[in-house]
């Protein structure tokens, strides 16, 4: 009997030492959604519920390393990247995937739910002129905007602006996730032509860690699948409603999203 291959997917990511976010996340995503999750350690975090006590980086020659041996002998259909931290990786990255010949879904994470810094304030620009042209889709939260263009977002109508800001940079597609704003969740995804707005049920529940990579991997896992950008971000978004209504309580913190809730029931 011949068993077919699912699609593979990579996340190039920050390990959480928690399992909520990250490269754990990402590879829990991955496997909810059907596909084979593949890692590219690119820092490693010590991480629990109520903060990141510490993070080190991996030099780029294990970073190129890694990403060599995945691309060189499996190969991929989508990836997705995270926690990045210095300008090196950031370049040692973009600089592989820009040959990639895959999607790219670029979370372009700055810093954790609790406010810890995750990538150096130098690797900014380099996340600006380096990384951004070689992703296909964008994910950025409100901070993260801000940090990356200067646009303020305070308002639901702020967000195209925002998109437009982030397009200039390069990537293909840009979403910017409205989940911080007040009201329903609505996130925007626009190439500068087209325009979508995802609108979910707010759940207000405060076990949300790893709600960012888990949308940006389901993107990716859903492109993989053969989803076009638009219906993979719509099926993302309900995925990662679905694990954010079933986040549960660890630790004396913020608990994780349950990528399981699917199998749950
Ligand atoms: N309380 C909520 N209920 C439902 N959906 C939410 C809620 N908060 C955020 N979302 C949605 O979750 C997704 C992730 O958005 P969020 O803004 O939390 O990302 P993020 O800040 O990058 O996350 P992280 O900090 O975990 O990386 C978006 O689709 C957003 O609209
Ligand atoms: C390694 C790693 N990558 C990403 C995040 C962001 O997730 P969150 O904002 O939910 O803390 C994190 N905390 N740790």
């Amino acid at each position: 009997m011949t068993v077919s291959s699912p699609p593979r997917v990579l996340t190039v990511a920050g390990s959480d030492s928690g399992g909520g976010a990250g490269i754990q996340a990402d590879l829990k995503t991955m496997l909810a959604l059907g596909v084979h999750g593949m890692s590219v350690i690119a820092a490693v975090t010590a991480q629990n519920s109520v903060g990141v006590q510490g993070y080190w980086e991996l030099p780029p020659e294990a970073v190129r390393a890694q990403l060599g041996s995945v691309l060189g002998d499996i190969g991929v259909q989508a990836v997705k990247t995270g926690m990045l931290a210095s300008p090196v990786l950031v370049e040692t990255v973009s600089e592989v995937l820009a040959g990639v010949g895959a999607p790219v879904v670029v979370d372009p994470v700055g810093v954790s739910k609790h406010g810890d810094a995750l990538l150096a304030p130098e690797a900014v620009e380099t996340v600006k002129a380096r990384l951004l042209p070689v992703a296909t889709v964008v994910t950025p939260n409100l901070w993260e905007v801000s940090q990356l263009t200067g646009v303020k977002v305070e308002s639901e109508a702020d967000l195209r602006k925002a998109a437009d800001a982030i397009l200039e940079l390069g990537p293909a597609w840009a979403l910017i996730k409205g989940g911080h704003l007040p009201g329903a969740p609505t996130d925007l995804l626009t190439d500068g032509t087209r325009e979508f707005r995802f609108t979910a049920e707010r759940h207000d529940n405060r076990h949300t860690h790893g709600t960012g990579c888990t949308l940006a991997s389901a993107i990716a896992s859903h492109l993989a699948l053969g989803e076009d950008v638009p219906s993979a971000v719509e099926k993302a978004k309900e995925y990662v409603t679905g694990a954010i209504a079933r986040g549960f309580p660890l630790g004396g913190g913020i608990g994780p999203v349950d990528h399981a809730w699917r199998w749950r029931g």
